[in-house]
């Protein structure tokens, strides 16, 4: 190596023309005033010169090898190194410049006797080298520096450039290194950096995490058989890796405990290089809240699971779901559903008779819900005007009008949190539908003399006795509103079609009548005409004549059923039993003959809807 360098060449006594300058004074491109180039000559070649030559070059090189040194520090011992290489040394001096620092050996001044030659950073000049002699050389001007020598300070300055672009690469790479540590020192996240299974870096988050109580206990430790802190745990985070280098991220969640409470780590493990080699960068959150909601969510989730199987596997031989009671199979359906709807927050429709069970499976829904513990706001429709829409639904603020002596809650207010019930929606005027949609479109609503629009959580759950698509047609309901309310359907199948529910009514009805009557049961005959008739009121109809039957000890209908022995309970001449007996065989027989729907009853019956159901209310 050595004997091939340029430097070793045999010393040429050969004049280089491009060397001999005509002494004519230049300019140092930015470093000082005019001097005189001199001549370059050859020198005896003598083994001394070279010796001289390779001592400074090596004392130069070995200058690298020093770490932790500044660039001062190496620039001025490698000023002193150079005056020994040249053919007078006890005349030569040197000096270096670079960035505007000066570095000089002893004695240094400034002579026409000079040679330079320039350090360089990335192609770009920053300085020089130049050696001057302080006396006129023996050989006088023209011969005042050798060939070689010329070589030589271009060495010189090549090794100099290296030095400096070396010293700035680590400076920087100090810079970056520090930048990184004060950032990793600052961090909640514990972060390491592992090469050759060994800690190179650990954080003081890290520290915390794992109950070291230095980072530098940890520093140059095996990875495997970690020197401080939890070693166990701190060595099972290793685990899923095996090597420095990972293909692609590795991540996974810890569970510690610390001072009897769990803990949740997420550790993430990349494959990066540092100081050209492969490393592990590791970094380790507390993710003890995030997972302890998951869990808490999975743990619910499970529950409801496990609840919805119970009730599910039960089905089969379900005689009732909370209050509602029937084992047909046509029931057995309708629980399906109720608890289909009662897992999500979309609006139901339930479609039925009048008296088939509506409000009872509205409840049933809201019961079995999340919404379980707000409040069940139920509303019937039919009996709101238009012009207190507004009031009714959306509750008025003190003073809007003059009756209004304090703020009061609408229906949606009541029922924020919980679910509204609409009874009769199809009741509903086209531009009431707008207003409700508006409002539960996430529109907001305003109170009745409010400024302020107010919104509320709730779950609609509507019902009606006729289909809402012949309103539609009709043009009396929206389609929006139409498809927005009827998300899940539920049809109530009506009593007279499900007839073998009828003994489990009549039990149920008469257990919760017999703390006033006594009655436990009702006779064969009895139940036979039970089951015979057709029900056009439905259950409902079915629990007031048996209320009947129980308190006047006769079965009445609401009217005569061609199909059943009435037994009339009529033994005297009252009027106004007779005028109402009339009345309600009149309204059963419309009900039957508008297939239980009301507003074609009235119709028949010549009253308005209320009024007959006003009439159908009263026992
Ligand atoms: N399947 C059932 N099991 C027990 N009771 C029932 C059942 N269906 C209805 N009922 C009884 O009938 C009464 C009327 O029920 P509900 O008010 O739910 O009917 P509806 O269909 O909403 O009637 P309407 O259309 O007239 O408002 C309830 O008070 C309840 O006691």
């Amino acid at each position: 190596m050595i004997l091939a360098s340029p430097y070793i060449i045999m010393k040429s006594y050969t004049q280089n023309a491009a060397l001999i300058s005509d002494a004519k004074p230049q300019e140092s491109p930015g470093l000082g005033k005019p001097y005189h180039p001199l001549p370059v000559s050859a020198a005896p070649n003598a083994l001394t010169e070279r010796i001289k030559e390779l001592n400074c070059l090596y004392g130069i090189s070995n200058l690298f090898e020093n770490q932790d040194v500044s660039l001062s520090w190496i620039m001025q011992r490698a000023v002193d190194l150079i005056p020994a290489a040249w053919q007078y040394p006890e005349n030569a001096c040197a000096r270096i410049r670079i960035d505007g620092q000066e570095y000089t050996s002893r004695h240094f001044i400034p002579t026409r006797w000079r040679q330079n030659a320039c350090i360089e950073l990335n192609g770009c000049r920053v300085g020089e080298v130049e050696v001057c002699y302080t006396a006129p050389p023996p050989g006088g001007d023209d011969v005042a520096f050798l060939e070689e020598e010329d070589r030589l300070l271009r060495a010189i300055s090549e090794r100099l450039s290296r030095v400096l672009w070396l010293k700035r690469a680590e400076e920087a790479l100090k810079e970056s290194e520090e930048r990184y540590r004060v950032l990793t020192e600052q961090v909640e996240e514990g972060v390491t950096l592992v090469q050759n299974s060994r800690f190179c870096y650990v954080n003081p988050a890290f520290c915390k995490i794992f109950d070291v109580t230095s980072a530098a206990e940890m520093v140059n430790g095996w990875v495997h058989t970690p020197p401080a802190g939890n070693a166990d745990e701190i060595a099972r985070l290793y685990d899923i890796v095996t090597a420095d280098v990972i293909a692609t991220k590795v991540e996974a969640i810890h569970r510690l405990i610390r001072s009897g409470k769990v803990l949740w780590i997420q550790v993430c493990h990349s494959s990066i290089s540092y100081k050209g080699r492969p490393a592990l960068l590791s970094t380790f959150k507390d993710v003890t809240e995030i997972k302890e909601q998951q869990l808490a969510a999975q743990r619910r989730a499970d529950l409801l699971h496990d609840e919805n199987r119970v009730l599910r596997s039960s089905l089969k031989e379900r005689y009732r779901l909370g209050e509602i009671l029937g084992r047909s199979p046509a029931m057995q359906e309708v629980y399906e559903l109720i608890l289909k709807a009662a897992t999500t927050d979309a609006s139901v429709a339930i479609f039925g008779e009048s008296g088939s069970g509506k409000e009872l499976v509205a409840h049933a829904i809201h019961d079995h819900s999340a919404r379980k513990k707000n409040t069940f706001v139920a509303v019937n429709c039919g009996a709101v005007q238009e012009s207190l829409f507004e009031r009714e639904f959306f509750g008025h603020r003190k003073g809007a009008f003059s009756s209004a002596h304090a703020d009061a809650p609408g229906y949606l207010d009541l029922a924020d949190g919980g679910t509204l019930f609409l009874d009769e929606i199809g009741e509903l005027t086209v531009n009431m539908q707008a207003k409700l949609l508006r409002a539960i479109e996430g529109g907001g609503y305003r109170p009745v003399g409010g400024i302020e629009c107010a919104a509320a959580d709730f779950r609609m759950i509507s019902a009606s006795n006729t289909a809402l698509s012949e309103r539609v047609q009709d043009g009396k309901m929206r389609s929006d509103f139409f498809y927005r309310i009827q998300v899940i359907q539920i049809q109530l199948p009506p009593l007279r079609t499900r007839k073998q529910d009828i003994p489990l009514l009549v039990e149920h009805f008469l257990r919760k009548m017999k703390p006033t009557s006594g009655i436990t049961r009702v006779p064969g005959s009895v139940m036979d005409i039970l089951t015979e008739y057709d029900w056009p009121g439905n259950v409902r109809e079915l629990r007031n004549v048996l209320q009947r039957y129980v308190t006047l000890g006769t079965l009445e209908f609401l009217s005569p059923d061609p199909n059943v022995n009435t037994v009339s309970p009529l033994t005297e001449l009252n009027l106004r039993q007779a005028v109402r007996q009339l009345e309600k065989s009149l309204i059963l027989k419309a009900l039957r003959q508008a297939g239980g729907n009301r507003t074609q009853a009235a119709s028949l019956l010549g009253i308005s809807r209320r009024a007959l159901f006003r009439k159908m209310s009263t026992p």
